[in-house]
């Protein structure tokens, strides 16, 4: 079967024996150099309209902890930047490290942070579902955001004292109501360049827009992510959530382009 994680065995530096495009030339995530970034001035800010979204459930997939969206009309979407037209809000979930080790994605000039949001987004405009869409070109939109530790983030407890009903690989409950806005740091500027998911499939699909201001969540909420179990309730074996993220990639003459 598919299955891949984070260990030794079926880890990141294996995932390209069941996933060729691993070693594909648009690979994501990669370390960010900002003072190599192209400064565009075409690039215009990033617009979030999630007012109107509507969030369905939490789970645990066995890899991370995804929140899930009504996706079927335009009600949540992000548009401008390098973005030609509006792609629809699908999922959120985050990658972290072990307790006091960092575990985002992208790097920042070699610095990692702690943990990293990813809002997954895809083009409903060209695109008439969501996995078609994950395997074209421009298919997919995902907007990044670094989480730095310090002091506690005033709505990420709303989604950390979720965590425990969603324990177990496969495991998921109604999460109503949640409104990722609040997730976003005050500046929208950003980093933006061609990529893939960052798991497999690792389709060469998707639009990254990193954010640059990271968000503060403290220590403690932090590892409340860390309770999750990447196996499952029936599982003999407990192995906790935790490092679930992929190291930067070869950037292959790559651009990355900055906002203002
Ligand atoms: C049809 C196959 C699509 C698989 C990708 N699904 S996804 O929601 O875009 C996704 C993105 C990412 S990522 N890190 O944004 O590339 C990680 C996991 C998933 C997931 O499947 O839960
Ligand atoms: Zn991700």
């Amino acid at each position: 079967g598919n299955q891949w994680g984070y260990g030794k065995e079926d880890g990141p530096s294996a995932w390209h024996r069941s996933y060729p495009v691993a070693k594909g030339s648009r690979q994501s995530p990669i370390d960010i150099i900002p003072e190599q970034a192209f400064h565009d001035n075409s690039l215009g800010p990033i617009i979030a309209n999630y007012d109107h979204c509507t969030s369905i459930n939490i789970s645990n997939n066995g890899h991370s902890v995804v929140v899930e969206f009504v996706d079927s009309d335009n009600r949540s979407v992000i548009q401008g930047g390098p973005l030609d037209n509006p792609y629809r809000l699908k999922q959120f979930h985050f990658h972290w490290g072990g307790k006091g080790c960092d575990g985002s994605e992208h790097t920042v000039a070699g610095y990692s942070y702690a943990s990293e949001l990813h809002l997954v987004h895809w083009n409903a405009v060209k695109y008439k579902t969501f996995a078609e869409a994950a395997t074209a070109p421009d298919g997919l939109a995902v907007l990044g955001i670094f989480l730095k530790t310090g002091d506690d983030h005033r709505w990420l407890h709303t989604i950390t004292d979720a965590l425990y009903m969603v324990k177990y690989k496969g495991s998921v409950t109604d999460f109503r109501g949640f409104n990722p806005k609040c997730l976003l740091p005050s500046s929208l500027h950003y980093w933006t360049y061609l990529g893939s998911l960052t798991t497999p499939p690792l389709h060469e699909s998707v639009v990254w827009i990193v954010l640059k201001q990271p968000i503060v969540v403290s220590d403690k909420q932090m590892g409340k992510f860390r309770t999750l179990l990447f196996t499952g309730e029936e599982e003999e074996e407990r192995i906790r959530m935790e490092n679930n993220f992929r190291p930067p990639q070869p950037l292959q003459g790559r651009k990355v382009r900055s906002s203002n």
